[in-house]
């Protein structure tokens, strides 16, 4: 099985490219989703959380108020830094247990949906393709804009706080262009398909694993023989 991973920037198109692809039938993981899961409030990240910002970034329900938090760390990157420490480490667990899941599954590849992954860069060398999906500035901007009820301002504060689009675009070895309409970025996304389908570096780690495991089973065997036989 080998690793892809997904990214963009902020409303360039990233979760309409990650649904058409499992509507292909692709495996994908979705950070965001776990990222959200990971503070759900029996879990040991909500309790960090509640320590170190207070009850102040709390819904009525008990449930963390993800659009404060995000307005508190948007401003105060010391903040920012300590929610990462506090929530990566659960992120990261939940994903290797979900690419191990696939791997069991015989997937031949899985999809990491990751919005940072250039930003943090924890995971870009486990990964054998790295796919952007691109919007041009002026598009992004007023996509932005409407998604989330944004002022101009507001919405190109965000923007500025990532790495530029162009920047990931040259990092990447893949870049769907979702700059026009959704079934241009659809043909693009079955190239993509095509691409990963027709891949063969899922071999490789199948062969690492196969040879592990009977290195394994060998020595183990060596070792008990004399008490066997
Ligand atoms: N090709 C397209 N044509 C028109 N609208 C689009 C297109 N692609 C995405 N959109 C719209 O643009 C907005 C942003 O898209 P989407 O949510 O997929 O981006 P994203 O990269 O996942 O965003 P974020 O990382 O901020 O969650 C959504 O409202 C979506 O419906």
């Amino acid at each position: 099985m080998y690793l892809v991973g997904l990214t963009g920037g902020i409303a360039s198109g990233k979760s309409t490219v990650s649904a058409m692809l499992r509507e292909l039938g692709c495996p994908v993981i979705d950070a965001d989703l776990i990222a959200r899961q990971v503070v759900q409030p029996h879990c040991p990240a909500y309790r960090l959380i509640v320590k170190h910002f207070s009850r102040d970034v709390l819904l009525e329900s008990g449930e963390i108020d993800r659009e404060k938090l995000g307005a508190l760390i948007f401003t105060n990157p010391e903040k920012n830094r300590l929610l990462s420490t506090i929530t990566h480490p659960e992120i990261q667990r939940a994903m290797i247990k979900q690419v191990l899941q696939h791997f069991v599954l015989g997937h031949r590849y899985v999809i990491l949906d990751v919005p940072l992954l250039f930003e943090t860069r924890r995971l870009t060398r486990f990964l054998k393709h790295t796919v952007v999906v691109y919007c041009d500035p002026d598009t992004q901007l007023s996509r932005l804009m409407e998604r989330d009820s944004r002022s101009q301002d507001q919405a190109a504060l965000r923007i500025a706080a990532q790495i530029p689009l162009e920047e990931k675009v040259a990092q990447a070895n893949h870049v769907i262009d979702n700059s026009g309409s959704q079934e241009d970025t659809y043909r693009q996304v079955l190239k993509l398909h095509s691409r990963l389908e027709d891949s063969l570096d899922f071999l490789l780690v199948r062969a690492l694993v196969i040879a592990t495991a009977t290195g394994i089973g060998g020595l183990i065997f060596l070792l008990v023989k004399p008490f066997i036989f």
